[in-house]
Formats: C-alpha cells, sequence, structure tokens
C-alpha cells in the first residue's frame, strides 16, 4: 500500500516527492495499527480522515472537536510504539491520535523524510516528537545530539521542549535542552557541557552562534539522525533560509528530515530539497476542497478609516469582555513598536492587557507567555512573536488589525483560537486601503461584519486615553509603521501615497504633526528626501 501510494503520487508530482492526501494516510496507519494488534491487513471499511461517521453517536467535542475531525478512532495504545513512550503519552492524557499523527507515524517509523501539512492545534508537535524519540530509544546511548528540531521563535521552542520532556519521562537515558537568542549564551554552553542531551530544540540564530563559538559544538551536532523543521514553510523563507542553508551544511546528510507545518505553499515544496531527499512523502491531512482554517472558527474582516481603528478594537474588546466571562483575546498588530502602542492604549482604558513582541526582555517574554497559557480573562496584545505554533489554550477571539504579512500568516494567527477542535473567532480590521489582503484569502469562510458604529462618547474616551499614552511610544510606532508598509509591495510603489497614508496613521494618535525620523533610518528604509517626511 505504502508502495502504492507512493509510486501513483510521485507521477503525479513528477518523481519529486511522493504525496499522500487525506483520504490514503490514515489507512497506512490502520494497516501498522491492525497488525499490531495482529488481524489482517487492517484495509477493511477504510474510512478516510474525512469521514465523520466513526465519531456518531458521541458529543462533539467528546469526539474529538466541534467538527468531529478532530481525533481518529486510533489509539496510541495501537501503534508500534515502545511501552516507555506509550505510558507517557497516556500520563499526558493523549489516548486517540490526531489525523497528522496518525497520518505521519507510520512513515516516520519507516525511515521516510516526511513534509507534512495540518491545520492549526491538530497535534503536529507530537506528531513529529513522538516518532522521532522511538528512533532515538533504538540509538545507543551517546552525549551528540541526535534530534535536533528548528523553531522561529523562541516562545515556540520553549513549547517544544516541553511537549518533549512529556514524552520522554520513562526514558531516563534521553535529555532535552532549549537553545534560544536573547538568554546569556555562556550559560547555555554550561548547561549543555554539564548535561550533554540528545535532543536539541533551538532558533536557528541562537544555533549559529553555538556552532560558531561553542567548543565542541560543532562535533555534536554531527550525531543528528533525525532534523525537524516545524513551522518549515517560516524556516525555508527568506528570512531564514540562509541560517537554515548554514546549519544544514553542519548535519550529517545520512539523516531522516521531518518538515511540518499549517501552511505548504508550492514554493516550499519547490526548495523543500534543501532539507529533504527526493523521495520524501507529502502527508497532506487537509483534505482536497476543503479550507486550511476551521470550519468551527467564525471568521470576520470590518473596514474602516485608521483614525477609527483604536474606538473600533475598543468597542468589540468591550463586548467580547462582557460577553464571555472566560474571554481569552489576543490581539495582533504589524510591528513591535505597533504593538506596544496599542497595548498601552488599551491599557489606558482599562482592558486587562498584556504586551508581548520582540522588543521585550526574552525573562518578561517568558513570563507574560507562560501567564497567559494559564489564565483566562486577559487580552494578549502581539506581534508575530505568537503567530505561529504557541499553543495557548481556550482563545475565544483572534483579532489581527492592520496588514497580515501574508496569506500564511493570517492562517497562523488566526489558528490561535479554534485549538483540539475547539469553537473561536477571527476578526481582522483593514483601512479601506487594505482591502485587496482579502484577494488572498477569498478561498477561506471569511465574511464581512458592519464595523461597529462608534458613538461620540466611546470616541472622546478612547481619544482621552490615546492622549495619556507618551510621546515617545508614539514615536516609535509611526517609524516602525512607515518601515512596515514601506516593505509592502503594494503599498510602497506610491511613496506619496505611503507617506500620505503614514500621516493618516499619525492622526490616528492624536499627533497634528508626525513626527520626524533620524535621517539614517530614512535612508535605510530608501526614503530619504520623500517628500513629507521629516527627519532628524
Ligand atoms: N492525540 C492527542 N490527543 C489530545 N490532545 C493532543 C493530542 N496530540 C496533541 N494534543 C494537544 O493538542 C494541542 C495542540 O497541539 P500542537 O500545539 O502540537 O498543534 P499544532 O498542530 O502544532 O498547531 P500549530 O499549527 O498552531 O503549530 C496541544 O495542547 C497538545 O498537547
Amino acid at each position: 500500500m505504502v508502495a502504492t501510494v507512493g509510486a501513483m503520487a510521485a507521477r503525479e508530482l513528477g518523481g519529486e516527492g511522493a504525496r499522500r492526501d487525506a483520504r490514503q494516510a490514515p489507512t497506512v496507519a490502520r494497516v501498522v495499527a491492525a497488525a499490531a494488534r495482529g488481524r489482517g491487513s487492517g484495509l477493511e471499511g477504510a474510512h478516510g480522515v474525512e469521514d465523520s461517521a466513526p465519531n456518531a453517536g458521541r458529543s462533539a467535542q467528546e469526539a474529538g472537536g466541534v467538527d468531529g475531525s478532530y481525533l481518529t478512532e486510533t489509539r496510541f495504545d495501537q501503534c508500534a510504539i515502545c511501552p516507555l513512550s506509550l505510558n507517557a503519552v497516556k500520563d499526558a492524557g493523549y489516548e486517540r491520535m490526531t489525523r497528522v499523527q496518525e497520518a505521519t507515524l507510520p512513515i516516520i517509523l519507516q525511515g521516510k523524510d516526511v513534509l507534512a501539512k495540518a491545520k492549526t492545534g491538530t497535534g503536529k508537535t507530537v506528531g513529529f516528537l513522538l516518532p522521532a524519540i522511538e528512533v532515538l530509544s533504538a540509538l545507543p546511548r551517546s552525549t551528540s545530539i541526535n534530534l535536533l528540531v528548528m523553531c522561529p521563535t523562541r516562545e515556540l521552542a520553549n513549547q517544544v521542549a516541553a511537549e518533549a520532556r512529556k514524552l520522554l519521562k520513562y526514558h531516563r537515558s534521553l535529555g532535552v535542552q532549549v537553545v534560544i537568542g536573547r538568554t546569556r549564551l555562556p550559560q547555555e554552553q554550561r548547561s549543555m557541557q554539564a548535561n550533554p542531551c540528545q535532543i536539541l530544540v533551538a532558533t536557528p540564530g541562537r544555533l549559529k552562534d553555538h556552532l560558531e563559538n561553542t567548543p565542541g559544538f560543532s562535533n555534536r551536532i554531527k550525531g543528528v539522525k533525525v532534523l525537524v523543521l516545524d513551522e518549515a514553510d517560516r524556516l525555508l523563507d527568506m528570512g531564514f533560509r540562509r541560517d537554515i542553508e548554514k546549519i544544514i551544511a553542519f548535519i550529517p546528510k545520512e539523516r531522516q528530515t521531518l518538515l511540518f507545518s499549517a501552511t505548504v505553499p508550492e514554493e516550499v515544496r519547490q526548495i523543500s530539497h534543501v532539507a529533504m531527499r527526493k523521495d520524501y512523502e507529502f502527508v497532506n491531512t487537509v483534505q482536497e476542497g476543503d479550507e486550511e482554517t476551521h470550519s468551527q472558527v467564525n471568521q470576520t474582516y470590518m473596514i474602516a478609516p485608521l483614525d477609527l481603528h483604536f474606538s473600533i478594537l475598543y468597542d468589540v474588546l468591550k463586548k467580547h469582555v462582557a460577553e464571555d466571562a472566560e474571554y481569552k483575546v489576543i490581539v495582533f498588530c504589524t510591528t513591535a513598536m505597533v504593538t506596544k502602542l496599542v497595548a498601552e492604549v488599551l491599557s489606558q482604558l482599562n482592558l486587562n492587557i498584556r504586551e508581548i513582541h520582540s522588543r521585550k526582555s526574552q525573562s518578561a517574554r517568558t513570563k507574560v507567555s507562560d501567564e497567559f497559557r494559564k489564565s483566562k480573562g486577559l487580552i494578549l496584545v502581539s506581534s508575530d512573536v505568537s503567530a505561529r505554533g504557541v499553543d495557548y489554550p481556550d482563545v475565544t477571539l483572534v483579532i489581527q488589525v492592520g496588514l497580515p504579512a501574508d496569506r500564511e500568516q493570517y492562517i497562523h494567527r488566526l489558528g490561535r483560537t479554534g485549538r483540539k477542535g475547539k469553537e473561536g473567532q477571527g476578526i481582522l480590521l483593514l483601512a479601506p486601503w487594505e482591502m485587496h489582503f482579502l484577494s488572498t484569502v477569498n478561498d477561506l469562510s471569511i465574511s464581512e461584519a458592519a464595523a461597529p458604529s462608534v458613538d461620540s462618547s466611546i470616541q472622546a474616551v478612547v481619544n482621552d486615553a490615546v492622549g495619556r499614552v507618551e510621546m515617545k511610544s508614539k514615536e516609535s510606532a509611526y517609524q516602525a509603521w512607515l518601515g512596515y508598509y514601506n516593505s509592502t509591495k503594494t503599498i510602497s510603489r506610491d511613496k506619496a501615497r505611503l507617506v500620505r497614508l503614514a500621516e493618516e496613521f499619525s492622526q490616528s494618535m492624536g499627533l497634528a504633526v508626525p513626527p520626524a525620523i533620524p535621517k539614517l533610518i530614512l535612508r535605510k528604509m530608501g526614503l530619504i528626501n520623500v517628500p513629507g517626511l521629516r527627519s532628524t
């Protein structure tokens, strides 16, 4: 079955890599499951993963989410995993496999490279960790790094390491370590020396630092047997690609590589050879004709001029807080400094706000992230550091203010709600001149909602709050805003228009005259001498 599916798909892809779609993959898992139970071929019935029939008769949530498709019928104890892992899986409270886990486990255990696409919040982390740990547990004990997991953000790296620790509970001979930026390098070096672990979870920049500066590290990494790129499309895009290529050059070619993400644009398929062998398997659990987002998440967009955005945001949040005592909201903003500004304005409005972005110290980021994970009744204002992978349970609403970087980022941000089959809500708030973004998501179930009409009393309260925010925050936000939209092709083409729009943004912060920007920065942005921009 595996060979047949692989060969068929290899033809379809011109030999570039085999593909399994939602219908085929679980059948393979059932073969393994049935074999483990010692019963026949396991092909009878062969429901595809789109088959929600197995869940009939149970409550939707119990059956694996409101859309009934989050968990499969296959239990972990039906799979070919060792008792140590199985006990840890049980302790973690996992009984049945998610679709992506069911689909990828047998293929990874066969030693194949895998590119897996599965919707947000459907257990991809266990999907790659569990079989990778199986591979490691069969190796002789060593002080080399045998499993390297790369993640695009520090929060995600910490979270993946936490999941790995759960699964390693009974594997006394295996350990996990994290190397991420912003913590002290010597501290990480000492801890790796004192306790060399077989599993390393890392962000690309810091891993490169260790390769260049930590004695013996490049030797330890030569032991890598399994490489995982979590959020693979992000790690292979231009922001990280060079670092990833450099890192891969240090790792043995003889290894297994696993690429996982909720979004796998065609370009990623094209460049996956950077990391994977040619005969990799593409496992896509998003069935044909289905959307990449969850049907149980209600998605809307609102269009309103920039000068109303703070008031609309306040109005939407106030209503949501009043309606849902267990509210837990993430507000995504375009840049770190715009995030800071929005958090300050909303704090002035007495909402229960936390703020997270790259300009915060790592200890502050970790503290806020841990708090938000555990709490309810909180609003997290965030830059894209929380866009991908971060698993905050029970987020009730995701609001995206301004243009998302691209379609993929929109999907990942939205994916912070509606995890594990739960319900959720997403709102995208755009200015009229940002509407072109909608054409990139028009295949998703996103519909227009009327922006709430803002009465003069709300407007006055919001203006007052904006007025109390420090000038420094507004200056930094203006500069960051200009930089962000200047890097957005559709908007930066016409510099005069960009400057006009930036002025609108500055007015929305209550400024009569846009702040001046240091010449050096304007030069870096390619905006020196552009009329309408003031410099210092
Ligand atoms: N088989 C399972 N049964 C129940 N819960 C599970 C199972 N596997 C994973 N989970 C839980 O599901 C949640 C989502 O998992 P995870 O963060 O790995 O999703 P993801 O698919 O990687 O999402 P994203 O695309 O946002 O990165 C986590 O809280 C995880 O502990």
